[in-house]
């Protein structure tokens, strides 16, 4: 009887996964192992929202693999010492597992090989598992990686593109192989009251949903803040529910402009995914520096406190900020224009927003919450790094009936329209809760500090 093992790291799924097909393959018997590992939370991963997403995959999985005749195999402890320990107790040869490419994942991957090769046994690492394209299979010439995204695309999107691979009929795990209680989301304190279901089988639902009901109108109505209609499948393609590989095959399937600006999308994650491959330091140094003189001291504490809080006295950005509160989750243009406010209207570190991003985003993901928010500091990959999105013109324009802003901030519902956007024009604050607060900096006086910080002028 030969045995191999397969492990599940960010790529929490049946469908479309190389290592689960190659370890079927190979062996009369595969064990489907997850190991909690201390050093992930230590890394950052330990957010509740995050925690408790994780908990719904694992059972998700745990699922579709008794559906399958099998189970899943949890340990808790250091990722090696779980994996040798499984691999020594089931004799198995082989362990399968997708390449990620953070250092922490390099570093890991490293050291089983070592160990398991140590032992007589061998690691097969299989690629665009978690991604679409590897970082590095496409490069510029003279560079190790893309700073620009649009010829990155281009590239990208000429690269052959592996078929989606069915999940297994079947897998047969050997018998008597202890495994310690997943993680359940009801013991996870301190979770967002609107967080999402997480799982294989809600993300599958949803892309399929998705795709037929509102693909067709994503090229127009993705910055439409109050309609809502993005896919909503970040968290699912962050802990790998949903293979990107397959969500990109759907969409082209699917065809037409709005399924291809959704590809494009796509493509983004493997944009920034080959930048921090390359770069691991950018994960907290700037890309390009543009010798900031972030502000700091109490007035800057207590502004960066006023923006978590969703009470800067701007509408749209204390919508947004109260939504990710709310669900562990933000639409793209409330994150742009939360992000652009604290760096360039308050002039705070990009650093202290990414924080608390990761600390609540369910989709909270190194290489593309960083990365985006160097972006829109100015201090990545943008081309115009001292843009400001004015964030009157930005809720005008985005939620031009201004929904989404009396959806997520009470104190304004009584506001008609757009006016909710400028709440300090009503005469005597009429229909605004006194407990609004008022703007914490007039636009133009930030504006201006941010140019004096950057040294612009
Ligand atoms: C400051 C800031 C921080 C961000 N932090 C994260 C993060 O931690 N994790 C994360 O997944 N996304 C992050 N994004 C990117 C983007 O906002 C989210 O991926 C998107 O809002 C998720 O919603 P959706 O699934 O409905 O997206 P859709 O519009 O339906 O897009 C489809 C998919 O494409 C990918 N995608 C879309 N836009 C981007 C982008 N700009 N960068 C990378 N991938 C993208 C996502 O996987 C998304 O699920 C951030 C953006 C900004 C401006």
């Amino acid at each position: 009887m030969t045995v191999s093992v397969v492990l599940f790291t960010s790529d929490l799924r049946l469908h479309d996964h190389p290592p689960l097909r190659a370890a079927v393959d190979a062996a009369d018997e595969v064990v489907p192992l997850f190991v909690r590992d201390p050093a992930v939370d230590r890394a950052g991963f330990a957010a509740p929202n995050r925690l408790a997403f994780l908990a719904d995959c694992l059972a998700d999985l745990d699922a579709g693999l008794r559906r399958r005749g099998g189970r899943l195999v949890v340990h808790a402890g250091d990722t090696v010492a779980e994996v040798c320990g499984v691999v020594r107790r089931s004799d198995a040869d082989e362990v399968h597992m997708a390449a990620d490419h953070s250092a922490f994942a390099r570093a890991r991957e490293e050291r089983l090989r070592d160990a398991l090769e140590a032992d007589g046994r061998r690691l097969y690492v299989h690629d665009a598992v978690t991604t679409v394209v590897p970082p590095g299979d496409v490069t510029p010439q003279g560079s190790d990686h893309f700073a620009v995204f649009t010829p990155y695309f281009r590239r990208w999107s000429g690269e052959p593109l592996r078929s989606p691979l069915a999940a297994p009929r079947a897998v047969r795990v050997p018998s008597g192989l202890r495994s310690d209680e997943p993680p359940s989301r009801a013991s996870v304190a301190g979770v967002s009251e609107g967080l999402a279901k997480g799982g294989e089988t809600t993300a599958r639902r949803r892309l399929g949903a998705w795709l037929s009901r509102h693909a067709d109108a994503y090229g127009t109505g993705h910055d439409d803040l109050a309609g809502d209609t993005t896919s909503r499948l970040s968290p699912y393609l962050h802990f790998g529910a949903l293979s990107a590989t397959e969500a990109v095959h759907r969409a082209r399937a699917r065809g037409g402009p709005g399924a291809e600006a959704f590809v494009r999308q796509l493509c983004w994650r493997d944009f920034h995914r080959q930048m921090l491959a390359v770069r691991p330091a950018i994960a907290t140094e700037d890309y390009r520096s543009r010798h900031d003189r972030w502000r700091r001291g109490a007035a800057a504490e207590a502004d960066l406190r006023a923006w978590r809080e969703g009470r800067t006295g701007y509408p749209v950005v204390d919508a947004a900020l109260r939504q990710l509160a709310h669900e562990g989750w933000m639409h793209n243009r409330g994150r742009l224009l939360t992000a652009s406010f604290l760096t360039k209207t308050l002039y705070l570190d990009w650093r202290e927003g990414a924080r608390h991003f990761l600390s609540l985003l369910v989709d909270g993901d190194l290489a593309n919450n960083q990365l985006n928010w160097q972006w829109v500091a100015g201090t990545g990959a943008d081309s115009r790094p001292n843009k400001v999105l004015n964030p009157v013109a930005q809720g005008r324009r985005y939620d031009p009936d201004g929904a989404y802003v009396r959806r997520w901030v009470p104190e304004l519902a009584a506001l008609p329209g757009a006016s909710v956007h400028e709440p300090w024009k009503p005469k005597d604050r009429e229909g605004v809760a006194r407990d609004y607060p008022e703007p914490l900096v007039a636009l133009a006086e930030g504006a201006a500090r941010f140019r004096h910080g950057r040294g612009l002028e």
